[in-house]
């Protein structure tokens, strides 16, 4: 059983101040004496972050953090749009509007932590290539939230004696440890287990974990009974109860359209402009930084807002100049669309909505596609929270890549497609180019298959490009492009 109360780490309580994010940790700072010895607290300088684990070599994952951020962002740009403008259908150079930058630490909503070591004394991180555990529980790149939160996990499993999963010897019960915070500091804590046989201790210890977690919103077990196979599996338990229990609410405020796209920090998510109340079941896709995906949705609303131009894609040299940011579009949710802007989108790979809810408005009719009928679930709740009826937004469960948008005529004005990592495809992208939809917004998190994909639709051409940096430190990068039919 979890031991309550206890003496070392202090309570998690959610800062009183209405919206506020950041958690104050209450009672004196403690370690965590019976989990073993933990990687020193990182110091984060600037202009480039520092890690510790990095600079030991133990861990890989964020290769250019030595690199101060707006290099690396200029290098990232670089190579995007020198790999973009190659192949039958390029993104121009001087379609690119300014990158969105991400803050340089504490920017990941998730932390995705493998467990090994001893219920003893566990090691959440990763597993390094001998298979042994390294202990990232002072990532600096997560929110502090999480950071918080992780070393009350580690003691929830040594309190329960939750034996880490061997991988060598395939012996133990937990595998991971998923945790998500939200921007109103509210936690999502699942423990992926290999079978049930800790379930009911679990469910016993909630109470306990819930005054140590004072923003618990989410507590769930995942069942993965598979060897090394996908991080979690088919069935999710959720302990938590009440209307809201099993999921997460991501609060995200758009920053307000026609700023001016100048690559600072894209932070202030109590900037003004719309709010989108996302809610989050355990097993759904979320943008893993909370800061860039509200300006990458900010960024497609304002697009869409945009009429085109009668004699279609416009010329990026042109008034405006490629880095302007329209303000035609700093409309309040209220206001309806200008003259020419979409009536009909479609959002495919919609996950939990976040760019159908962004779009949706007055005068706009939004539908969104996704295989995961959590996510379409929980799409559909975040749509009722906004007080977005089924004639300004739909959301169905279905394979988005047997889609076909339809004839000239019959097609939506405007579809949104953000697939994952493989692209679309050659089929959808097939069906594309032969339908009669005018505009497409490609928020894409792999820009090789974003260029298979583009050579799959020339009559679809670039007018817009941004650069987001959603993964920073590394070379992952997510691009949105406004494709224009010519
Ligand atoms: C990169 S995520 C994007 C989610 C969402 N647009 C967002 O901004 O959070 C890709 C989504 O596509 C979904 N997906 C994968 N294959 C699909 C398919 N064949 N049809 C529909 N959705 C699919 C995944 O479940 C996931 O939610």
């Amino acid at each position: 059983m979890l031991r309550d109360p206890r003496p070392l780490s202090p309570p998690l309580r959610r800062d009183p101040r209405p919206g506020r994010s950041c958690l104050r940790v209450l009672g004196p700072a403690a370690g965590i004496a019976d989990n073993g010895p933990m990687p020193p607290a990182p110091a984060l300088a600037t202009p480039a972050a520092r890690c510790p684990v990095h600079d030991s070599g133990a861990c890989r994952s964020c290769p250019h953090l030595s690199t101060p951020l707006p290099r690396q962002l200029e290098v990232k740009q670089e190579r995007v749009a020198a790999l973009l403008s190659e192949g039958p259908n390029p993104v121009p150079r001087g379609v690119w509007q300014e990158p969105a930058a991400s803050a340089p630490t504490r920017l990941r909503n998730k932390a995705k932590m493998v467990v090994s070591g001893t219920a003893r004394a566990p090691v959440l991180g990763i597993l390094d290539a001998g298979l042994h555990g390294v202990d990232l529980r002072r990532c600096p790149l997560h929110v502090e939230l999480i950071e918080q939160c992780l070393p009350v996990v580690a003691e929830l499993i040594t309190d329960l004696g939750l034996e880490p999963y061997d991988v060598r010897a395939r012996r133990g019960e937990l595998k991971h440890v998923l945790v998500t915070a939200s921007p109103d500091g509210d936690l999502m804590v699942r423990l992926v287990l290999r079978s049930r046989r800790h379930l009911e201790d679990i469910r016993r210890a909630l109470p306990a974990l819930r005054r140590r977690l004072e923003t618990l919103a989410v507590l769930s077990v995942n069942i993965q009974p598979v060897h090394q196979a996908v991080i979690e599996g088919e069935e999710e338990i959720v302990l938590t109860d009440g209307p809201e229990g099993d999921s997460l609410l991501m609060r995200l405020r758009l920053p307000a359209p026609g700023r001016d796209g100048s690559g600072s920090p894209a932070g202030p998510l109590d900037a003004p402009g719309t709010e989108l109340l996302l809610s989050l079941p355990p097993r759904s896709f979320f943008q893993t930084n909370t800061a860039v995906a509200a300006e990458l949705y900010a960024t497609a609303r304002q697009w869409a807002d945009d009429a085109l131009p009668p004699s279609g894609p416009c010329d990026p040299a042109g008034a405006d100049g490629p880095q302007a940011a329209r303000p035609s579009s700093a409309r309040p949710s209220s206001a309806r669309p200008s003259p020419g802007a979409p009536e009909e989108v479609w959002d495919l790979f919609c996950g939990v909505g976040g760019f159908a809810l962004a779009l949706a408005g007055p005068g706009r009719r939004v539908l969104g596609v996704e295989v995961s009928a959590q996510a379409v679930d929980g799409a559909r709740r975040s749509a009722a929270r906004m007080r977005l009826g089924p004639d300004a937004v739909r959301f169905e469960t279905g394979d988005a890549r047997v889609l076909d948008p339809g004839a000239p005529g019959s097609a939506p004005d405007l579809l949104v497609v953000n697939p994952p990592r493989s692209g679309i495809g050659a089929e959808l992208a097939t069906r594309i180019e032969a339908c009669g939809v005018g505009r497409v917004l490609y928020s894409s998190c792999n820009p090789l298959t974003l260029r298979r994909d583009l050579a799959a639709m020339p009559s679809l051409e670039a007018r817009r490009a941004r650069l987001f940096d959603m993964f920073p430190h590394t070379d992952h990068a997510e691009v949105l492009v406004e494709l224009v039919r010519t």
